[in-house]
């Protein structure tokens, strides 16, 4: 078992952030923690990185308790950036990190490269923007080459450029076994890194695989719409039309284009849009028209 999570309870004054929260991780994969804000998830993560105390339940990783001193060996949490300090350097807080965990400067050099963060490296933190300190954090992370990953918000304030970096990191290092817990607002994001979501709802988690509700659709530009959209339907392929684009959900993109192609009909322009996370999301938090989707236990 990789992490376990068994029966949190966590109260703030009279307000119950955390109401038996359950969950076991059993292989290493991407498991995404979404829910509104003030839902409780930074303090899930703080609990299972024995940061907070639970009022409540125990946590065991990788079969053991979480607050045994060695477990920091095998788990890294990518903390927000109040723990840089703006007067050092990255590489000072890499060398510093690195030093604790006997982590030699070749490794230290070779993380920052793979994170894309060697070329500044060596400036002062008050000169780096919001996505040069993730890519920081993100550094100090995975510089023990953890077994388990713990990301709270790791996309926040990243250019698409850098969001699309670190997305490719993720991926990787699942490849290689690291399972990575991470929580995240952007559900379009989730939907590219993982179909495992634990929806945290009225402080509770709702754990589900997200795939049964994944929804592929495609907007097609054609060159004459009134025709495709006839010639689509009457070979029963569902397609809306809005202003001037089709709309076709769940189907082979290539079954279309066979059968366009076959009535002379040519594609000027097509997207993809992936959603399932987002569909389900509304499902789990706007369910029987309550659009208040802040929690409250
Ligand atoms: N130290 C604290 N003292 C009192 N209340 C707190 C404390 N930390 C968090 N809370 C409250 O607990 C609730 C959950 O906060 P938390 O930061 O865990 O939510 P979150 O889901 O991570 O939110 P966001 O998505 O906005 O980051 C919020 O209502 C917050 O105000």
């Amino acid at each position: 078992m990789i992490l376990s999570v068994n029966q949190i309870h966590k109260s703030y004054g009279n307000q119950k952030v955390l109401n038996n929260v359950t969950f076991h991780i059993e292989k290493p994969e991407i498991i995404a923690l979404v829910g509104p804000n003030g839902s409780g998830k930074s303090t899930l993560l703080n609990i299972i990185t024995n940061i907070i105390k639970p009022d409540q339940g125990e946590i065991t990783i990788f079969g053991r308790r979480n607050n045994h001193p060695e477990i920091f060996r095998e788990v890294a949490f990518m903390q927000d950036n109040s723990v840089l300090y703006d007067y050092l350097t990255g590489y000072d807080h890499l060398q510093f990190i690195g030093n604790i965990q006997g982590i030699s400067k070749e490794q230290i050099y070779k993380t920052a490269k793979r994170v894309g963060m060697d070329s500044y490296m060596n400036k002062k933190v008050s000169q780096y923007s919001l996505g040069m300190k993730q890519h920081l954090l993100l550094t100090l992370a995975i510089l023990n080459q953890p077994k388990l990953l713990i990301l709270d918000e790791p996309l926040n304030g990243l250019d698409p450029t850098s969001a699309i970096n670190v997305r490719e990191l993720v991926l990787e290092l699942v490849s290689e076994g690291t399972t990575i817990l991470l929580s995240s607002h952007n559900l379009a994001e989730i939907d590219r890194l993982t179909d495992h979501i634990l929806f945290l709802k009225k402080g509770q988690i709702i754990n589900e695989d997200i795939s049964i509700h994944r929804k592929i659709s495609y907007k097609i530009e054609v060159d004459n719409i009134e025709r495709a959209l006839f010639t689509l339907n009457d070979a029963g392929i569902v397609t809306t039309q809005k202003d001037k684009y089709l709309f076709i959900e769940n189907i082979h993109i290539h079954d279309v284009f066979q059968i366009l192609e076959k009535n002379r009909l040519r594609v000027l322009a097509i997207d993809r849009e992936v959603s399932g996370t987002e569909r389900r999301y509304k499902n789990v938090f706007f369910e029987n028209g309550d659009t208040n989707e802040n929690s409250s236990v």
